[in-house]
């Protein structure tokens, strides 16, 4: 079985490599300076679960072979950048690839089925934290679940099925929690929930989550933005279950101090995800003739210090 990772940043790194220490054919397509690194030296996993280090297979993004077929892509590029890697995925998707997608946000998995067609397609939910520090240096600092499904259900081979089984396989062996379901999309809702209510707001305000909580403004806005949330997706028909809904806003000791990864991309003079976490809500709200007030807000405030760093 091979296996492509397709961005390798923290979700890349961490997840390809569990699955290389186990000696899964797994190949990091990297550029710039993670390739440089990796080809050169080990892949570093920091994780609450145990450090390691190993060296691994790299292929330069730019130069890629379009002979070997991969079974699997693990796509863990930012959102911001999956147009850009569409040409890649042509070059690494034969006719029986299936990418997992394991972006945050909603409206990647739409787009790479419009593009490969959705039997090619499994979507990907990572309740996990992980720090890219350095180029092919990654942390694994919180621990959770890894929801995958196909994006459409019964279409899927008997090959694809047993590799799929197999991969699944290997990572609960190596502790990981990961779960194949058959409701991926509403999965990918009920994340969002949370990504909805906590990333954009902790941007704009830099807070932590803890922090965001703690104080009274903050916390209502948080409550707006979340009741928006809910709002379209009850009006798109979309169930969001209850413990989600109920532990939303009482997030546990270990994510109090969590910097969200939006926080951290501002921080760092990246792209901010905004179309996948903001933009695709607000496109769906207008469809079914909502408007939303306070997350459209912080949308265009966002987008606005996306294109006006701050010279701090
Ligand atoms: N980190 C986390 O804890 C979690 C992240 N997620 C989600 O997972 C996704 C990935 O996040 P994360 O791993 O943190 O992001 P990172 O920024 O750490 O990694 C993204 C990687 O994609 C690479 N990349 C960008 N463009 C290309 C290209 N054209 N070809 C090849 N590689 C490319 C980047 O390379 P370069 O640096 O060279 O540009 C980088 O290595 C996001 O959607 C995020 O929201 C979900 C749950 C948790
Ligand atoms: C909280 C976390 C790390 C959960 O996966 C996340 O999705 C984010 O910060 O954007």
């Amino acid at each position: 079985m091979k296996i492509a990772v397709l961005g390798a940043g923290a979700i890349g790194c961490y997840f390809g490599g569990v699955l290389a220490r186990e000696k899964v054919d797994v190949t990091f397509i990297a550029k710039g300076r993670t390739l440089e690194r990796l080809r050169d030296h080990e892949l570093i996993i920091k994780s609450i679960n145990g450090d390691f280090t190993l060296p691994v297979k790299v292929s330069d993004a730019e130069q890629l072979n379009a002979d070997i077929n991969y079974d699997f892509i693990l796509l863990a590029i930012k959102s911001t950048a999956l147009e850009c890697v569409i040409p890649e995925l042509q070059k690494l998707t034969g006719p029986r690839t299936k990418i997992i997608c394991l972006l945050n946000g909603i409206g990647n998995e739409e787009r790479l089925a419009e593009q490969f067609g959705e039997d090619h397609v499994i979507g990907g939910s990572a309740f996990i934290s992980i720090i890219r520090e350095a180029p092919g240096v990654v942390n694994h600092v919180g621990d959770g679940k890894l929801i995958i499904g196909h994006w459409q259900t019964g279409t899927s081979d008997a090959a694809s099925e047993e590799g799929l089984a197999y991969l699944i396989g290997v990572f609960r062996k190596c502790g990981l929690e990961i779960e194949l379901s058959e409701h991926i999309q509403q999965i990918k809702w009920e994340k969002l929930l949370w990504n909805i209510t906590y990333n954009p707001l902790t941007a704009l305000t830099r807070t932590r989550v803890g922090e965001a909580l703690a104080d009274p403004d903050l916390y209502q806005l948080l409550k707006q933005i979340s009741t928006e949330f809910l709002t379209v997706a009850e009006r798109a028909g979309i169930h969001i279950g209850d413990q989600y809904k109920k532990e939303l806003l009482k997030p546990d000791e270990k994510i109090q101090n969590h910097k969200t990864s939006m926080l951290q991309d501002l921080e760092n003079g990246c792209e901010m995800e905004l179309d996948a976490i903001l933009g695709f809500v607000i496109k769906t709200a207008k469809s079914l003739g909502l408007q939303l007030k306070t997350i459209e807000t912080i949308y265009h405030l966002l987008r606005f210090t996306d294109h006006h760093p701050l010279n701090v």
